[in-house]
């Protein structure tokens, strides 16, 4: 709702009231026509003032309401009365006024905010547009250039850069509400035509056509396939050549083109399942509500290698004080050095203040961490020297300590038998670079305890983290659905197509890089040295192994064979691609007359492998996989995998995630091509559809908010 109340000065006071964010439900606007109705009529009242409670401005249009029936008044013609209002209107911004929120402020004749205050048109983030007039007003207000930036991105700005811009014509470090009522009572009585900016005209550059091309040219690189950036751009156009009411027009035109898009769908089920995720509840029943995240006030991390760097630095930016544990004064040194600098960009990026850091120091001596609340082991992926490590964090550290694994994949409940309390070791799983990715897998195994996972997901939360709790198995939820997705891309180069064609299809999916570029860029003896340790290659190898079968299962030796002929990836110039120039991928024509020798020496008969095929084999056998992993109880819901894939491993945002991708695909679409590939390739299991899926498509395909139900609670691992 909007309460309404009249204030000494001659000031109506109108305050959004729809906790948490004030977002523009249907009740609410409907309570905004009212009262400024009211103001309007109110002969005794000279200005309005629009404010929001609990310190937040509006967090724009209720997002829930996009999933059912538009009721109530809408939001543009609501804002246009706003701004024909002869009484100046103007707009507190406290908190966020984020996408329908900062429309609602362009239609008030002044902006005052909070210097803690952060504006943006962040639609783009849920597939959509700024359809309240924010594609034609923001430009309008602060010229074409910044406004399509602001409206393409979708990025949070803060009211030190609004008031630059010229977004809001005020800050103050003070009260802006007291600010904005004492600012109302000066601008009273004057004409507010002036002020109106569906009647300015866009400040536009001689050269549009290549700014917006050059805008397009970035939305393609930064996010393929996604349609509202798009959109964005051409609504931004409109409102630079054409009149303003032409320019709604066009905006109107393509927000109902992106609101009925799947796009928009998946990425406001993203926005959701990112929260609902935070929130984890398991299938054993525990949560926030029974249960206590310890304090963290101190934590260490052994090991300076890449993750664990990257670690430190995440923990000091939350302000925790680190102690970081080497086993050699040289890698010590190394590691504090890095460290070091890593944290002086970081502070000189975001601006952060020495003091908000927490502080860290550099031993070679655990018996330094005996006062730690929480540690994070994140050694080499070593399960000897991990047991090692936690039996003696058991002698060291206060018995209450929270002892966590950085391991990607190894058993986590073995790792936990050699601690004196296994309940309180949890898998904390972060993603490279560590201070940069936003996702952690929080991996529970059979003995970890519910207070051992609540203090990991309160850590995600302190660290800027999404944290989604996973039970414990080989690689987990993540890396074990990417495995059958890579093996699938290698088969696929054994039967015919070439690394650059499989690339260009999954980057055409959305993928910011195909699979093969990823290797390249993560390094091929990663993957080697996982498979030697499993006896897949190398020296454990049962000698008379076939080459391209382990247990009767197919295997394809290609990445081994690259990586014994030093071909490493970028580290060495030569993975699946050639690096003459740092980072450029280009086809190597070595690797394909090493391809056709290949295939020749092992009788495969080349084929053209179609599109359709590449993007079917790769992504339905990682969903596929997916589907397992709920079926084991491996992960709480298919949400849970959607928000590992879109915030760990890229998958494209508009896609919603590959659960939420498969049921927009069609469940029985997906079973019938896996069938029909597991009939073609009976010697590849993971393509043989999985139970979980099979049940879904007789049970008629239920959204993916049904599924959680269906799956067997007993056999959680959660
Ligand atoms: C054809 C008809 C349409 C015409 C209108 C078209 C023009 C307008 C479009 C829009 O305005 S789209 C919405 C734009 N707004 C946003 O993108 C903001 C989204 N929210 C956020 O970014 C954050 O929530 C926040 C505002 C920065 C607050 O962050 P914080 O971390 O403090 O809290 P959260 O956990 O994120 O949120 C708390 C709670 O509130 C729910 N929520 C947040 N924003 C909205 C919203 N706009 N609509 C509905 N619900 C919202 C969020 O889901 C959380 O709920 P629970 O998970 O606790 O249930």
């Amino acid at each position: 709702m909007a309460l309404y109340r009249r204030i000494p000065g001659a000031i109506a006071v109108i305050t959004l009231t729809n906790p948490p964010v004030n977002a523009l439900s249907c009740t609410v606007r409907e309570a905004i026509y009212e009262t400024v109705k009211r103001a309007t009529a109110d002969q005794e009242v000279k200005a309005i003032v629009l404010c929001g409670a609990n310190g937040k401005f509006c967090g724009g249009a209720d997002i829930k309401e996009f999933s059912r029936e538009m009721r109530g008044p809408p939001l543009v013609p609501m804002i246009d009365m706003i701004e024909e209002s002869e009484k100046p209107v103007v707009a507190v911004i406290e908190g966020v006024a984020f996408g329908g929120g900062l429309e609602l402020a362009l239609g008030c004749h002044y902006r005052i905010a909070h210097s803690g205050a952060q504006v943006g048109l962040t639609e783009v983030t849920l597939g959509l547009l700024p359809a309240a007039g924010g594609t034609q007003r923001l430009p309008r207000l602060i010229g074409v250039p910044a406004a399509l930036d602001i409206i393409t991105t979708g990025r949070h700005v803060s009211a030190q850069e609004a008031v630059r811009l010229g977004i809001v014509d005020k800050v103050t470090d003070s009260s802006a509400m007291e600010e904005a009522i004492e600012f109302a009572k000066t601008v009273a009585g004057e004409p507010m035509g002036p002020r109106r900016l569906s009647l300015w005209t866009a400040a536009c550059p001689e050269d549009l056509d290549s700014l917006l091309e050059g805008a397009l040219v970035r939305i393609r690189q930064r996010s393929r396939g996604a349609l509202a950036p798009v959109a964005c751009v051409q609504a931004v156009r409109a409102a630079a050549s054409l009149p303003f009411a032409q320019g709604m027009k066009k905006e109107q035109e393509l927000m109902a083109y992106l609101f009925t898009s799947g796009q928009a769908r998946a990425m406001q089920y993203c926005f959701f399942t990112q929260r609902a995720a935070a929130r984890w509840t398991t299938p054993s029943g525990a949560s926030w509500e029974n249960t206590k995240a310890r304090p963290v006030r101190q934590a260490a991390v052994i090991g300076l290698g890449t993750m664990g760097k990257g670690i430190a630095v995440s923990l000091s930016r939350a302000g925790i004080p680190v102690i970081a544990v080497e086993t050699e004064q040289k890698r010590l040194k190394a590691g504090r050095k890095a460290v070091n600098s890593m944290l002086t960009r970081e502070s000189q990026k975001r601006g952060l203040a020495e003091a908000h850091l927490g502080s860290i120091s550099f031993t070679l001596d655990l018996r330094k961490l005996r006062d730690t609340d929480l540690v994070i082991e994140a050694v080499f992926e070593d399960m000897a020297l991990k047991k090692q490590i936690f039996s003696k964090l058991s002698s060291v550290c206060r018995p209450d300590a929270l002892l966590c694994t950085n391991t990607s994949g190894l058993n986590i409940d073995e790792i936990a038998s050699a601690a004196s309390r296994p309940e309180l070791v949890v898998g904390t799983h972060f993603f490279a670079p560590a201070h940069v990715m936003k996702l952690l897998e929080v991996v529970c195994g059979p003995r970890t305890s519910p207070v051992a996972v609540a203090t990991a997901m309160q850590l995600a939360k302190r660290l800027e983290k999404i944290g989604v709790v996973v039970g414990n198995c080989s690689g987990f939820v993540g890396n074990r659905m990417m495995r059958p997705y890579t093996e699938q891309a290698y088969y696929l180069l054994e039967e015919g197509a070439r690394p650059e064609e499989v690339d260009l299809v999954l980057e055409e999916f959305g993928f910011a890089m195909g699979i093969f570029r990823v290797m390249d860029l993560s390094g091929l003896d990663v993957g080697w040295r996982s498979r030697k340790e499993l006896g897949l290659t190398g020296p454990k190898l049962p000698p008379g192994t076939e080459a391209r079968s382990r247990g009767g299962k197919r295997y394809s030796p290609l990445p081994d064979i690259l990586c014994e002929s030093g071909r490493l990836g970028q580290k060495t110039g030569r993975g699946w691609y050639l690096y003459e120039k740092e980072r450029v991928a280009t086809p190597d024509p070595w690797l394909q007359s090493f391809l056709e020798d290949y295939r020749s020496r092992f009788g495969i008969q080349s084929r053209r492998v179609g599109q359709d095929e590449i993007l079917e084999r790769c992504l339905y056998s990682l969903i596929n996989e997916g589907f397992r992993i709920l079926q084991e109880g491996i992960a709480a819901s298919p949400e849970d995998i959607d928000v590992i894939y879109v915030s760990g491993y890229g998958w494209p945002r508009h896609r919603g995630g590959p659960m939420f991708y498969a049921w927009m695909v069609g469940l029985p679409k997906v079973l019938d091509k896996l069938e029909h590939y597991h009939r073609t390739h009976p010697d590849i299991p993971n393509l043989a559809p999985s139970s979980m899926l099979r049940k879904l498509v007789a049970r008629g395909s239920p959204p993916v908010h049904q599924w959680r139900a269906l799956i067997q609670q007993h056999s959680s691992q959660l």
